[in-house]
């Protein structure tokens, strides 16, 4: 297929979506496509840069479609659609069904495949170039302090000394306590592992001399790939521990004893470089509580979150308000990530599964948002424990705080995982949207087989925001709407995000729904909400 067919492919599906509702930058940059498209010259210099982007982006859009043979789309009619791009959803096409499932998988997979592909932004802007010790960094004040840690708010400058450091301070330095990690670097990073999961790539350099994680330190830490919803340490290094403000009246006994004469800790340490956020979800919470649809994103954000950490194998298990870093986005939504790896399964070999063989085994952090099935498992020969729908499910009693409400798993009267009944848990207020209060009720089922996975709740949720019209009524005749509402989502949101310096939370979003859509998952979330939907309706009856 020639270039030129394809691109006129782009331009007519970007149309569509200009139908239906894309913003009047959109149609602009489909003016300035088309004579250029019809000169069928390649991108004129004069073109500014993000349109030239679209006008690439489009072309590769329609050239995956097509791939895909959704390139009927476009200009076919309504049946020969639906024809192609029945996505079912759990419909009851019956003789189309095998057909229209493997090109409506393929489809997902091309959608799929084009959002992957194209990487978020990451911070920061300006990549650190060096970084790798501790005298890279102006150390500004305390901004935090948990169980095994002090984080400072610290910057990178050019070479300025430190006490004429003016500037702001947008990094974030985690120290770590070390009490029983030894001094070597090795035995600190084997000891702290768990800490280097979210390290980005360039995290820790390899130097003769200094620390090598190639060498001695053997076995890679597993790391996960960079998601908007979750920490990139962008700089990890062990050095000696320094005595920063507020050390000694805060944590003597952790220092090392030259520091300190109380103190146990050891001479060094790892340090950990993150961005730095305003505030913990808790602080924001506290200050002020969110609007439904502030709620309802940050909950979407949180199993983004926990869904790319599934994929990835690993299972964060200390979930709470503290360990949720959130900054604003340039529309004032709250974007959120999720902090502190301290506790979390990260098993190369293992995956999600835990062998609990004995009470010694740590099943994870914080006990008041421990799932049913970590928190009633009882060790033995051969018990295993299966944490790929922990995390969701502590998302679930979090989104009690997220509007407004009390956790009810916390507090001496609070419910227990390990033995609450469904039926117990209290009512989320009916400002709530129900699509979202369906959501809760499914992540808090303590039979995991019965709840939904972190993507397929966050799907529903998807659906729910996004689905718009296209989806108001889930039956075989909106087959074709939802096929088109999903290429049109892709073609809006290619059009919609680029050139900003870094996209707003909901397109983000949107992104991460399409850059994970898939047949099953879809067609799951697609009947939850078919089934919450029935209930309501006949409840209402
Ligand atoms: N990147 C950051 N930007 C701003 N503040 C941060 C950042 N990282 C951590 N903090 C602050 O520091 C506090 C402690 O950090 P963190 O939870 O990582 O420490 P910890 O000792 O591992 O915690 P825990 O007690 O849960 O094990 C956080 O609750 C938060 O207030």
């Amino acid at each position: 297929m020639s270039v030129k067919r394809v691109l006129s492919r782009g331009l007519e599906l970007g149309r569509s979506v200009l139908q239906l509702g894309l913003p009047r930058s959109a149609g602009r940059l489909a003016a300035k496509l088309r004579p250029e498209y019809l000169r069928g010259g390649q991108p004129q210099s004069s073109l500014p840069p993000r349109y030239r982007y679209y006008r690439v982006s489009l072309r590769g859009l329609a050239a995956r479609l097509q791939a895909a043979g959704l390139g009927r789309l476009a200009g076919g009619s309504a049946r020969s659609r639906a024809a192609f791009l029945a996505f079912g959803v759990g419909l009851g096409l019956v003789e189309e069904q095998l057909e229209g499932d493997r090109r409506s998988a393929a489809a997902c997979r091309e959608i799929q495949a084009l959002f992957s592909k194209k990487k978020f932004q990451t911070f920061p802007e300006q990549p650190l170039v060096s970084g790798y010790k501790l005298e890279d960094y102006v150390i500004g004040k305390q901004i935090g302090k948990g169980c095994n840690a002090a984080v400072y708010e610290a910057a990178a400058p050019a070479p300025v000394p430190p006490d004429q450091w003016t500037g702001a301070f947008p990094l974030a330095v985690k120290m770590m306590w070390n009490i029983g990690a030894g001094s070597s670097s090795e035995t600190i990073l084997r000891s702290m592992s768990q800490e280097l999961v979210p390290a980005g790539p360039q995290a820790m350099r390899q130097e003769a001399g200094a620390l090598t994680l190639h060498g001695h330190f053997g076995r890679l830490p597993e790391t996960v790939s960079h998601h908007p919803n979750v920490i990139t340490v962008h700089r990890a290094f062990t050095a000696e521990v320094p005595l920063l403000p507020g050390a000694e009246e805060e944590y003597p006994d952790v220092l090392p004893a030259r520091l300190h004469p109380r103190g146990v800790g050891n001479n060094r340490t790892l340090f950990l470089v993150m961005k730095n956020y305003p505030r913990t979800l808790r602080h924001h919470l506290e200050a002020s509580a969110p609007s439904r649809r502030d709620g309802t994103l940050m909950l979407l954000q949180l199993l983004e979150g926990v869904d790319h950490l599934c994929k990835q194998g690993v299972a964060h298990r200390d979930l709470k308000s503290d360990n949720v870093l959130l900054e604003l986005d340039s529309g004032g939504r709250p974007r959120l990530v999720i902090t502190d790896f301290g506790c979390c399964l990260a098993e190369r070999d293992r995956g999600l599964q835990l062998p609990f063989s004995s009470w010694w085994v740590d099943r994870g952090g914080n006990s008041c948002l421990m799932a049913p099935e970590v928190a009633a498992a009882v060790p033995g020969p051969g018990v295993v424990i299966d944490y790929s729908k922990a995390d969701a499910w502590a998302v679930g009693a979090m989104a009690y705080e997220l509007f407004g409400q009390k956790n009810p798993f916390y507090g001496p009267c609070g419910l227990e995982g390990r033995s609450y009944q469904e039926k117990q848990l209290p009512a989320l207020p009916s400002n709530v949207p129900a699509d979202v209060r369906l959501v809760v009720r499914l992540l808090l089922r303590r039979n995991p087989n019965k709840r939904p996975s972190a993507r397929v709740a966050a799907n529903i949720l998807h659906l729910s925001l996004w689905g718009g019209r296209a989806l108001a009524r889930l039956d075989r005749a909106a087959a074709g709407k939802m096929a088109d509402w999903l290429l049109c989502e892709s073609a809006r949101v290619l059009l919609k995000g680029v050139g900003r310096s870094r996209a707003l939370v909901e397109e983000e979003q949107r992104r991460c729904f399409l850059a994970n859509v898939d047949l099953e998952d879809l067609r799951t979330a697609a009947g939850f909400l078919l089934y919450g939907r029935a209930q309501r309706s006949g409840l209402s009856q």
